[in-house]
């Protein structure tokens, strides 16, 4: 065999193996949520915007739901104002609302659709006020059975998938920042964006939800081991709430909502290792932690 055939062969060996995942996936809706914590390297933005371009070329309609803590945060210590976090949540004032919106929808967002864009005209940004994608009310979490204030964070009330699903229409990305209009007021909530991703996959009906994180998955009995949990019912998850913490909660009452409202898989995946999306489709079982709806909740 030539040399030139002997090297591509592997390759093409490769692009078949991801065949079957492709076949069962063509035309289905993936939301994927990128975390602020798994954003703040260059290389694996750019890995990241290759893998959610490659899946739109596959045939599949990536939403992607983007966070942005770390850099709200920094850009909150550069205005003088405090961080602080309530039930893995952010308290937030209506000065610090302001700085929220300006980095989630002025730089983060921006900064992904750009990167996207360099791949062709497909990403176009927007928040969950546009269109009444996303609305909410206050939310008061309960803190040791108290309901307590933590300011402009909102608890989703109504999703309307309509702008989202015309720009899947038109073979766009959606770039949605987690951001929600208020039911209630002319103002706006800070929604974390794990949740928002889960509340608009569910009411896509997305084939998967994809969370990447700073971490390879759920871990087993965090912080003292890191043995990952692969793969967990809906109910499985359930019982081990309670046990979890930070920024954790919110990731995986995510995951629960969205396989308890007719997404078939949701996913906890290591956004720290480059192109972690395409590694997901090449791997049966996946690389991070696996959450399935129970057996006679799982849409047929
Ligand atoms: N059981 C657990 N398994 C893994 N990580 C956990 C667990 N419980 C809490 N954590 C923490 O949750 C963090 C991920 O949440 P978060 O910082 O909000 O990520 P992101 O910015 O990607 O949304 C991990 O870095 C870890 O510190
Ligand atoms: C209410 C609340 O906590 N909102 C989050 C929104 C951004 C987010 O969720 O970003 P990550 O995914 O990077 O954590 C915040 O203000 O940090």
């Amino acid at each position: 065999m030539s040399t030139r055939k002997h090297t591509a062969l592997p390759k093409a060996q490769i692009l078949i193996e991801a065949l079957p995942w492709l076949t069962r996936h063509h035309g289905k809706t993936v939301v994927i949520k990128f975390g602020g914590n798994a954003m703040v390297d260059d290389d694996l933005k750019a890995a990241f915007a290759q893998d959610v371009v490659f899946l739109r070329h596959a045939g599949l309609k990536p939403v992607v739901v983007h966070g942005g803590g770390p850099q709200i945060s920094a850009a909150l210590d550069r205005h003088g104002l405090v961080s602080e976090f309530k039930a893995g949540l952010r308290v937030t004032t209506p000065e610090a609302m302001d700085v929220v919106r300006m980095v989630l929808a002025g730089q983060v967002q921006r900064e992904l659709v750009g990167l996207l864009n360099r791949h062709g005209p497909f990403a176009v940004g927007m928040t969950g006020e546009d269109a009444h994608t996303i609305t909410a009310t206050r939310h008061r979490p309960l803190i040791d059975g108290q309901a307590v204030d933590i300011g402009r964070v909102g608890e989703v009330t109504a999703i309307d998938t309509g702008a989202v699903e015309a720009l899947l229409a038109d073979g766009r990305i959606p770039v949605v920042s987690s951001i929600a209009r208020s039911e209630d007021d002319g103002h706006v909530y800070n929604v974390n964006a794990d949740t928002a991703a889960a509340a608009l996959a569910a009411a896509l009906g997305a084939e998967t939800l994809m969370v990447l994180t700073d971490v390879e998955g759920l871990y087993e009995d965090w912080p003292h081991s890191d043995e990952v949990i692969s793969r967990l019912t809906a109910t499985e998850l359930e019982k081990l709430l309670p046990e979890l913490s930070s920024g954790m909660v919110p990731k995986m009452e995510g995951c629960l909502h969205a396989v308890r409202n007719g997404v078939r898989t949701a996913r906890v995946i290591d956004g720290r290792v480059q192109h972690s999306i395409l590694l997901e489709i090449f791997t049966d079982e996946g690389i991070g932690t696996m959450v399935v709806a129970d057996a006679e909740e799982a849409p047929a």
